[in-house]
């Protein structure tokens, strides 16, 4: 069987008397696309922070294709091709679609080969029309599409995404739904995401988190029938929704 493209072996993370994940023991294979789900406050973050090295962990190991990158730095773990869009966009307002696109490309593609990979960019997050727009003058969701822009533009084997669809319209979720099902044509993906109707235009398979631990891991259809998901999580969706 092909070794796991990530694993973690009993992740934890304490900030002082909080144990905010306990014991993760997570796989995730070559291609895969995940959801992560659960209440808020269960570890999601957290998680996503000690797999990027925003974080370094309490306890346990973060392996990345069979590597050890539990105490990697930040840079180091993103040159080795994890890539994170955060819920916040990390995009500059002043400049222009294009070149906040081309700022993130030019680090790893050649001078020759630039433009042509930030036209298939723009292309690609559907923002051509837009490509010479301030970003700060953009609509939320079209922000959130240059920061995916950036993401991809560095060619990350594995792209984490928190709360892509938070905040967005009907057509920009389903909009994002299509171009994350695109980048998993090429690419694994982790996203975690509250927005269930997001999660079941992309989901596969799905691991639930509550209070720092795995609830349960399944394919999407079960977790959706799932009691004990159901009662610590979906029917409070519901009931706020
Ligand atoms: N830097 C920190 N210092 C202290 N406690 C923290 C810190 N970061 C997170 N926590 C705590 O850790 C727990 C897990 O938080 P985390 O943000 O990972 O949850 P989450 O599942 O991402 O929630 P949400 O869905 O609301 O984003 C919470 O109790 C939170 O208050």
């Amino acid at each position: 069987m092909a070794a796991p493209l990530l694993e973690t072996r009993d992740l934890n993370m304490r900030f002082g008397g909080v144990h905010a994940v306990r014991n993760v023991n997570f796989t995730l294979d070559e291609g895969e696309l995940r959801c992560l789900i659960g209440p808020n406050g269960a570890g999601k973050s957290t998680f996503f922070k000690m797999l990027t090295g925003q974080l370094q962990p309490s306890q346990g190991h973060v392996l990345f294709r069979g590597y050890d990158i539990s105490n990697a730095h930040a840079h180091q773990i993103a040159r080795m091709g994890i890539g994170i869009k955060t819920q916040v966009p990390n995009v500059f307002d002043g400049l222009s679609v294009r070149e906040n696109i081309w700022l993130s490309a030019s680090r790893i593609h050649s001078r020759e080969r630039v433009n042509q990979v930030v036209d298939e960019m723009l292309e690609r997050i559907g923002l051509t029309a837009a490509a010479n727009r301030l970003v700060g003058q953009l609509a939320h969701g079209q922000r959130q599409w240059v920061e995916l822009g950036i993401v991809l533009s560095t060619d990350p084997e594995l792209i984490l995404l928190d709360e892509p669809a938070a905040g967005m319209t009907h057509e920009e979720v389903n909009k994002t739904a299509e171009l994350v099902r695109e980048i998993n044509r090429s690419k694994a993906l982790i996203v975690v995401e509250h927005d269930m109707q997001f999660i079941r235009m992309i989901a596969k398979k799905v691991t639930v988190f509550n209070q720092g631990s795995v609830l349960v891991e399944d394919d999407v259809e079960n977790i959706l029938r799932n009691p004990l998901v159901r009662d610590i999580y979906l029917g409070k969706q519901a009931a706020a929704a």
